[in-house]
């Protein structure tokens, strides 16, 4: 099945594709530094908890290797000591690019970690460099399988879960906000691949999504996933999640994450919480899909998840082509960014994330299996899953 890949290398070239420009734009820009890597990320040309982790760990890498390859070695690479310095530096500085999602975090300290191990074991600086490129291709490299080993997992759960409750497990409708397919991975996605899976199996009735504005991850990103993979799906604006669920049979809610706290509180995409809320009311499974390096073992509750506020101004903008479309020169349908708002709005909220509290999710799906929120239950205990 034809899969969009937010991040492509070949010899050693890094390439993200840039999503502000989606779908009605394919371009791949190439990323050449640990800055570059840190503007995409910031500026949301690449998205997506993990594919934020895997284009640092890959700049870095590519970083290491440039010097290890370059005719006069850099200073930073003259001994353990300054190569620590300099990792360090650039790994903290990598971190800063989005405050939310801990897989990016999480990258960082495996890298930080490989560093120590590699000096403590007295290793050599080529040797230690090795390691570091070595890693950040690894967690690059292992995200894609994962992604397919939680789909199955969310996937046969689900489906168990409504022949459980008298249901045929096939025809499964699901709803699902944002956009956490293989533009927000290293390829197949996290709910977005449960989602995928269910397609795959024949057990899919119809995806649905939320458009997930101001952003909008699910008009532009999931929409185009979708309808890639001819999966048949149901576009919904962000205010129509409560009419869904009164008037359509909607199985379970699926949704990626950015950060798990260690009582399943869990941030994703703004508009999260509202359908956690709704399917609550609806008595609609509500389930977490992402990887165990997105659970955040060290922040115990939801109160401490940082949460980023965006620009007031990139909530009164929509990226967009002009339609009926109008082409450039080169006969590429001609980008517009669009101010939907009057000009010098002052009041404007724009978290990019909401936390929802642990006793709204039925359940965390990871690499490694489904946690089920115990009965009676208002969190979940997750030291054991991590
Ligand atoms: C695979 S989960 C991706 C996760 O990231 C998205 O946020 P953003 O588009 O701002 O990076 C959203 O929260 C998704 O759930």
């Amino acid at each position: 099945m034809h899969m969009l890949t937010s991040i492509r290398t070949s010899d050693g070239k890094i390439e993200i594709i840039d999503q502000l420009l989606l779908p009605h734009t394919t371009k791949y820009v190439e990323i050449t530094s640990i800055e570059q890597a840190y503007d995409a990320i910031k500026d949301m040309k690449i998205r997506g908890a993990p594919a934020i982790a895997s284009l640092a760990s890959l700049a870095f890498a590519a970083y290491i290797q440039t010097g290890l390859d370059s005719a006069q070695p850099p200073a930073f690479l003259l001994s353990p000591e300054s190569l620590s310095t300099q990792v360090i530096q650039k790994l903290d500085y990598l971190s800063g690019a989005r405050p939310t999602a801990v897989n990016l975090g999480a990258a960082i300290r495996r890298l930080k970690a490989v560093l120590q191990s590699s000096i403590d074991a007295g290793k050599s600086v080529p040797l230690i460099a090795a390691d570091l490129i070595s890693e950040g291709k690894l967690i690059a490299d292992e995200d894609f399988d994962r992604n397919k080993r939680m789909a199955e997992h969310g996937g046969e759960w689900l489906a168990e879960l409504d022949r459980g409750s008298g249901g045929s497990g096939q025809e499964l409708n699901v709803l699902t906000v944002c956009n956490t397919g293989s533009l927000a991975t290293s390829g197949y996605g996290t709910a977005l691949g449960l989602i995928t899976y269910l397609h795959e199996q024949k057990k899919l009735g119809k995806a649905y999504y939320t458009q997930t504005a101001p952003y909008h991850q699910g008009s532009r990103l999931t929409a185009l996933e979708l309808k890639t993979m001819q999966v048949p799906s149901v576009m919904i604006c962000d205010t129509m999640v409560g009419s869904l669920f009164q008037h359509h049979k909607i199985h379970a809610v699926a949704v990626g994450a950015d950060r798990i706290a260690r009582n399943g509180d869990t941030a994703n995409k703004i508009g999260t919480y509202n359908a956690a809320v709704l399917a609550a009311r609806h008595k609609i499974p509500f389930i977490v899909v992402a990887p165990i390096s997105t659970v955040d073992l060290d922040t115990p509750d939801g109160s401490s998840i940082p949460i980023e506020h965006r620009k007031p101004l990139e909530a009164c903008l929509v990226r967009g082509a002009v339609h009926p479309f109008e082409f450039d020169v080169e006969g590429k349908v001609r980008q517009e960014t669009v101010m939907i708002t009057p000009s010098g709005l002052e009041g404007i909220y724009n978290p990019s994330f909401d936390v929802t509290p642990a006793e709204l999710i039925t359940a965390i799906v990871t690499e490694k299996g489904v946690a089920a929120r115990k009965e009676g239950e208002t969190s979940f205990d997750l030291s054991g899953v991590v």
